[in-house]
């Protein structure tokens, strides 16, 4: 994933201070982009260990729609914990615009629609699905607990907008992230959206294409600098693949032992405190 490490270097060389939200503080840069065919491998950084039952369990979560961390939890993820009420509550986060997006003509599901259209209209132009509810976007002036006991949600998306495109039997996948927290979540993001890219093209008799990873407000929180110092020091190690152990029903029952990574051999760790 060396296109991610590239924009690590483009923050540092050329972001500007920007205080934030969250009062941390960050460098920043506008508007970036990079891609990775999937057949090179699955994009699970190299330069540091990554959690993929954390990524793989919490894109599950979105397809069940759930926006409660309790099941989270139970699959030993806690990536959501500090924007939780004390019952674990998100509010209407990005599982419930994804599979519940909600209409006066009752909720729609974009991802039963983006399934749909893969396997009956691959060459359709408007193959997207898409998390910002405007009717349900938080204060940015109260915290996020207070908005979800308002009924609103506890962040707004940051990945944000999905696109697919099918050319030659491959399913390429592009990602809108509007706010890019490049040390910790962008890792997650990309891997993300790799996995899914593979439930969908599994889904659709389709192979895996390219990825391609469009980033807004692209930052490095100033907490995180020695932390990105240290990982550009190591050298990337070769992408391990995924296989995919079973073809399920549908796109929602997947479990995480369906999930195979092999050959993933990345340096270990590196902690950072993460800004809420
Ligand atoms: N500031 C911020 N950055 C984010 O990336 C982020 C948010 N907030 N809020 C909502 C979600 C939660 N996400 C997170 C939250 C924490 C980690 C994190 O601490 N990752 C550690 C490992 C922790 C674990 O897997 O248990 C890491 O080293 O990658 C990653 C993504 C992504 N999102
Ligand atoms: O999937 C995610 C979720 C969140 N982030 C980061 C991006 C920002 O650093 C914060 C959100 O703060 P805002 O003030 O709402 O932009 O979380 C991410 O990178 N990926």
């Amino acid at each position: 994933m060396n296109p991610y490490l590239d924009l690590l270097r483009d923050i540092l060389d050329n972001g500007v201070e920007k205080g934030d939200r969250t009062g941390t503080g960050t460098l920043s840069v506008f508007g970036r982009q990079y891609r990775h065919d999937l057949a090179a491998g699955f994009p699970l950084l190299t330069t540091k260990k990554l959690h993929f039952r954390s990524i793989a369990n919490e894109l599950l979560w979105f397809l069940r729609g759930d926006t409660n961390t309790r099941w989270l939890k139970d699959n030993g993820v806690s990536i959501w914990d500090e924007w939780a009420t004390e019952s674990g509550d998100l509010g209407p986060i990005y599982g419930a615009q994804w599979t519940a997006w909600p209409t006066d003509d009752g909720p729609v599901n974009q991802i039963d629609y983006v399934v749909e259209t893969l396997r009956n209209n691959p060459d359709s132009r408007r193959i997207l699905f898409h998390g910002w509810n405007v009717g349900f976007l938080p204060d940015e002036a109260m915290t996020p607990q207070d908005n979800v006991r308002a009924g609103r949600m506890a962040l707004p998306p940051c990945h944000l907008l999905y696109q697919f495109y099918v050319a030659g039997g491959r399913l390429s996948s592009q990602l809108y992230i509007r706010s890019s927290d490049s040390f910790l979540g962008l890792p997650y993001n990309t891997a993300s959206l790799a996995l899914l890219t593979h439930l969908l093209a599994q889904q659709c008799d389709l192979q895996p294409g390219e990825i391609i990873v469009t980033t807004g407000d692209s930052h490095i929180y100033l907490n995180h600098l020695e932390q990105v110092r240290t990982q550009l020091a190591r050298e990337p190690r070769p992408l391990p693949t995924l296989h995919l152990r079973r073809r399920p029903a549908t796109i929602y029952d997947y479990s995480f032992e369906d999930f195979e990574v092999r050959g993933y051999d990345p340096h270990p760790p590196i902690p950072a405190p993460v800004a809420v």
